[in-house]
C-alpha cells in the first residue's frame, strides 16, 4: 500500500481506493472531501491511469494548483503537470479554443468579463431607446445570465411564451430583443461571455457527437469538488462527458450550497444516484479542521434548516475556546475591536498574519476594517472587490492586447481607439457603429473598408483611423513570433499610453505607471512559467485567457504574510486558524434581500455555516448597534443567527465602559419596553446539544439515513398571506383573530385580538405566527 494512503481514515480510504464507477461523497465541512479527491487522483495514477485521462473540476484555480502541488509530491512533478485541473470556466475555455471553428467562432475569441458584457448591454438599451431606469443594465445582464445558465437560448426564449410573459410582468417586455441583440453583438465581436463558456460547451457536446466522443474517451476519470454548487449548465457538461465510462466521483455538502442565487441547483446532488448506474455513496463524519466548540456550534446552526440531508459531523480535536460574540457601537468600533483582537492573539500566541481571516457578507464592509488594520499596521489582503485587472490603466493595456489578438473585439476597440487622444470623436464612432450594424461587420472591418463605403467621414479623420488600424496590425504581426512580454512592452510604448500618464504627472498618474510596470512584470513571470510547460509557449493569447479567468484568489502566491479579508462566498473550501465574522446584523446577514422566502433564508443560514466552519481554532462573531447604510446611520439589530448558535458554545463579551455604550430603550413589536442591549444576553435554553464526541452506534445509524428531511409545509413566517378574519396562533399569546392589516411589504402589520394577550399590532415580518384558518 502506498504510504500516503495511511494519511486517510477508513471512511476516506474507501472512495479513494474504488478505482472505477460512479461515486458520491456527501459530508460536512472539514471532513476531508477535498483531501479525498486529491488522494484519489494520486491513487488512480499509481494504478496506471494516464494523467491525460483525468479531469478534475474545482471551485477556484488556486484550489486546483494546491491539489496539483500535493499530487506532484506523491507522483512526481512531470506526471502531475499533465493533469487537467481547474475551474469549469478555465477548462472549457481551453476546449472551446480547440473547437471554436465548429461553432463559428475564431479560435482567438475574446472572453468578455462582466464589465464588458454590461457595457454591451448598456449600449443596446441606449440604441433601442429604452428607459434606462426601467431596463437597468445590471438587472438585464443578470437576467440574461440566468437564462444562459439554464440553457435557455434566444431561440428557446422566443419559443416559450411564459418567459416573455414573466419579463413583461416585470415591466421588461423587450428583454428578449435585448437578449437577441446582445448575443448577436458578442458573436460579431468574436467574443464569449463567462456564461457562454458553459453554454457553448454544451452546444458543442450536443451538436457534434464526434467531439463528445473525443472528450469522453479523453476524460475517462472525472472528479468534481463542491458539487453542491454546480448549476444546470455545468451539471449537463459533467453528465455528458462521464456518460460513456461512468467513472465519476463528486464530493459536496448540501449544507454548504450557497450559490442558488446564481443558479446552483442542489438537486444535482440529490439526484446523482438516479443519474448513474450503481452509484456508491460514501459519507465522511470526522472533522479534522476545527475544535469541538466550533463543530458543535456549526451543527447547532445548520440543524435549524428544514431542507437538508441528515449528517453526522464530529471531531476528536480539542474542545477549544468558546466562540466569542461581541457587540460594538459602530462599524468603526467593530474594525478597532477586530484589529485589536488580532494584535493581541498574535502577541500572545506567536501567530502570523496569515493565520487570521475576516469574513463579511458584502464587500462594502471591508472599508472600516481596513482603516483599523492600517492604524495598527497589520498587513492585509482583500480578495474580491476591484481586482488588479479591473483597474482602468490595466484594462487599457489589456484592451490593446485583446484587440491585436482579435480585431473584432468591439469593447476593446471602443476603449482604446481614442485613448490616448487621436482625434477620433464620438460622431465618427457612431457612424462606424451604424455601418457595422448595417453590414453585420465589426468596426475594425468597417475601417479597413472605409474607402469603399460612403460614410461621410472627412479625409483627415479617415487618415487617423487608418493609422490606428495599421498600428494594431503591426502589433498583430509582432505577436506571431514574439512572446507575450515583448508584445506588451512594445504596445505600452508605441501606443503612447505610458507617455500620456507621464504627462499627467499627478501621484495617481505615477501610481498608474507603476501598475502598468507591475502588469509587465506579471507577464514576464507568466512567460517564464509557461515556457516550462509542454503544451504552452507563453503566447499573448494564453496570457489573456489566464487573465480573463483569473480571480484574485488565483493570484495569491501565499508568499507574504497578511490577514485575509473576503466575502464568505469566496471563503468556501478554505481554512484559517482564527476567523472573525463581522456585521452579524439583521438585514445585513441575513441579507435584507434574501428574506422573502424560507429557502432564501436557509441559503443565508448555510452561508453562516460556511463562515463558521472555516475556523480551526477560534471564531469571533461581531455586530454593531448602528451602521451607515446607503448613506444613513441606521439602528442595527443583532442577527438572528447569533441567537441560533447553541449558547453552551458561546461567550458573550460584556461591553466595556470605554465602548461609550448607551443602552437603547425601545419598544418591541409587542409594545413592551425593552433594553435592546439585554435582549441577546438572556437566551432560552436550546434543544439537545449535538454530539460532542463520537456518537453511539445507534445514534449514528439513525442519523446516517441519508434521505432529505422533508421540508415542512408550513410557510415561511413572512410568506403568510393574512386577511382580516383569519385565525392565527402565536407562541406567547395563543390563538387570535386578525382585525386589521396595514402597511405593505416589509412594513406590513396586523392588528390581532389574542386569547391570552388582548389586541396587539404585530409586524408580520418578525411575528412568529402560525396560520390556523
Ligand atoms: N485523515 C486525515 N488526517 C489528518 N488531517 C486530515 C485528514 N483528512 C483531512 N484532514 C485535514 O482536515 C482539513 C479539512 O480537510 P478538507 O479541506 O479536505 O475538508 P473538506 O471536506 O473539503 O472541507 P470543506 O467542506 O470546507 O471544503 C484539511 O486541513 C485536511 O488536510
Ligand atoms: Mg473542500
Amino acid at each position: 500500500m502506498e504510504s500516503y494512503i495511511a494519511e486517510l481514515n477508513d471512511a476516506q480510504r474507501a472512495p479513494v481506493l474504488q478505482k472505477d464507477g460512479a461515486m458520491i461523497v456527501i459530508a460536512g465541512a472539514g471532513s476531508g472531501k477535498t483531501r479525498v479527491l486529491t488522494y484519489r487522483i494520486a491513487y488512480l495514477m499509481s494504478q496506471g491511469v494516464d494523467a491525460f485521462n483525468i479531469l478534475s473540476l474545482t471551485f477556484t484555480n488556486k484550489a486546483a494548483r494546491e491539489m496539483k502541488t500535493r499530487i506532484a509530491k506523491i507522483v512526481g512533478n512531470s506526471e502531475a503537470k499533465n493533469l487537467w485541473m481547474g475551474t469549469f470556466h478555465s477548462i472549457f475555455a481551453k476546449i472551446l479554443r480547440f473547437e471554436a471553428d465548429k461553432l463559428g467562432y475564431p479560435s482567438n475569441f475574446t472572453i468578455y468579463d462582466t464589465q464588458d458584457s454590461q457595457s454591451v448591454i448598456r449600449s443596446i438599451i441606449k440604441d433601442m431607446r429604452l428607459d434606462k431606469d426601467v431596463y437597468k443594465y445590471k438587472q438585464v445582464y443578470s437576467r440574461i445570465s440566468s437564462y444562459k445558465n439554464s440553457l435557455i437560448t434566444v431561440k428557446a426564449y422566443f419559443q416559450n411564451p411564459e418567459l416573455k410573459e414573466a419579463d413583461a410582468m416585470a415591466k421588461k417586455p423587450r428583454l428578449g430583443e435585448i437578449y437577441q441583440e446582445y448575443v448577436e453583438r458578442c458573436f460579431k465581436a468574436g467574443a464569449m461571455d463567462f456564461d457562454d463558456l458553459l453554454l457553448k460547451t454544451n452546444e458543442l457536446l450536443n451538436r457534434f457527437p464526434e467531439v463528445l466522443q473525443k472528450y469522453q474517451n479523453r476524460f475517462r476519470y472525472i472528479l468534481v469538488d463542491e458539487y453542491q454548487d454546480t448549476n444546470h449548465s455545468q451539471y449537463l457538461i459533467v453528465k455528458a462527458l462521464s456518460d460513456k465510462f461512468q467513472n465519476i466521483c463528486v464530493v459536496g455538502d448540501d449544507a454548504q450550497s450557497i450559490y442558488a442565487f446564481r443558479g446552483a441547483n442542489i438537486n444535482n446532488i440529490l439526484n446523482f444516484q438516479k443519474d448513474y448506474e450503481n452509484v456508491q455513496m460514501y459519507r465522511l463524519e470526522q472533522n479534522y479542521r476545527s475544535t469541538k466548540n466550533i463543530v458543535n456550534a456549526a451543527n447547532s446552526i445548520i440543524e435549524k434548516n428544514k431542507t437538508k440531508l441528515e449528517k453526522v459531523v464530529w471531531t476528536a480535536n480539542d474542545e477549544g475556546p468558546k466562540i466569542v460574540v461581541n457587540r460594538l457601537l459602530t462599524d468603526g468600533e467593530e474594525g478597532r475591536f477586530v484589529a485589536g483582537s488580532i494584535f493581541e492573539n498574535k502577541m500572545q500566541n506567536q501567530l502570523n498574519n496569515g493565520d487570521f481571516a475576516i469574513l463579511y457578507r458584502t464587500n462594502a464592509q471591508s472599508r472600516a476594517i481596513e482603516d483599523a488594520l492600517r492604524k495598527k499596521e497589520i498587513p492585509y489582503r482583500i480578495y474580491g472587490g476591484l481586482s488588479f485587472y479591473q483597474r482602468k490603466e490595466i484594462k487599457d493595456v489589456l484592451a490593446y492586447l485583446r484587440l491585436l489578438i482579435n480585431p473584432k473585439d468591439e469593447e476593446a476597440l471602443k476603449r482604446v481607439i481614442n485613448y490616448p487622444a487621436r482625434g477620433i470623436g464620438q460622431t465618427t464612432m457612431d457612424k462606424l457603429s451604424i455601418a457595422g450594424n448595417q453590414y453585420g461587420k465589426s468596426i475594425f472591418e468597417i475601417i479597413e473598408n472605409i474607402d469603399h463605403l460612403d460614410l461621410k467621414i472627412t479625409k483627415s479623420t479617415r487618415t487617423k483611423l487608418d493609422n490606428f488600424v495599421n498600428m494594431i496590425k503591426s502589433f498583430t504581426i509582432l505577436a506571431e513570433n514574439a512572446d507575450a512580454f515583448t508584445v506588451a512592452d512594445t504596445v505600452t510604448k508605441k501606443t503612447g499610453l505610458v507617455q500620456e500618464l507621464k504627462k499627467d504627472g499627478t501621484p495617481e498618474g505615477i501610481a498608474r505607471i507603476e501598475n502598468i510596470e507591475e502588469l509587465l512584470n506579471g507577464i514576464k513571470d507568466f512567460v517564464e512559467g509557461q515556457k516550462e510547460l509542454a503544451d504552452a509557449n507563453g503566447s499573448l493569447a494564453e496570457f489573456l485567457e489566464d487573465v480573463a479567468l483569473a480571480t484574485d484568489m488565483d493570484k495569491d502566491t501565499g508568499d507574504d504574510d497578511r490577514v485575509a479579508l473576503m466575502t464568505i462566498h469566496l471563503a468556501k473550501g478554505l481554512e484559517f486558524p482564527y476567523v472573525y465574522i463581522v456585521g452579524l446584523e439583521e438585514d445585513l446577514f441575513p441579507s435584507g434581500m434574501s428574506m422573502n422566502t424560507r429557502s432564501e433564508l436557509e441559503e443565508e443560514r448555510r452561508l453562516f455555516y460556511v463562515a463558521l466552519t472555516r475556523a480551526e481554532k477560534q471564531a469571533y462573531l461581531t455586530y454593531t448597534q448602528s451602521r451607515y447604510r446607503w448613506g444613513k446611520l441606521i439602528d442595527a439589530e443583532p442577527s438572528r443567527f447569533i441567537e441560533e448558535v447553541d449558547e453552551q458554545y458561546v461567550d458573550y463579551m460584556i461591553p466595556q465602559d470605554d465602548y461609550k455604550y448607551k443602552p437603547l430603550i425601545d419598544t418591541d413589536i409587542f409594545g413592551d419596553e425593552v433594553d435592546k442591549s439585554k435582549l441577546r444576553q438572556t437566551k432560552p435554553k436550546k434543544g439537545t446539544p449535538p454530539p460532542a464526541h463520537k456518537p453511539s452506534e445507534s445514534q449514528l445509524r439513525k442519523l446516517r439515513k441519508l434521505k432529505p428531511a422533508s421540508p415542512e409545509p408550513e410557510k415561511a413566517r413572512n410568506e403568510i398571506k393574512l386577511e382580516v378574519g383569519n385565525v392565527v396562533e402565536h407562541m406567547r399569546f395563543g390563538k387570535g383573530k386578525v382585525l386589521a392589516i396595514s402597511g405593505v411589504g416589509q412594513d406590513k402589520k396586523a392588528e390581532i385580538d389574542f386569547e391570552n394577550g388582548g389586541i396587539k399590532n404585530l409586524l408580520l415580518r418578525f411575528a412568529k405566527l402560525k396560520f390556523i384558518s
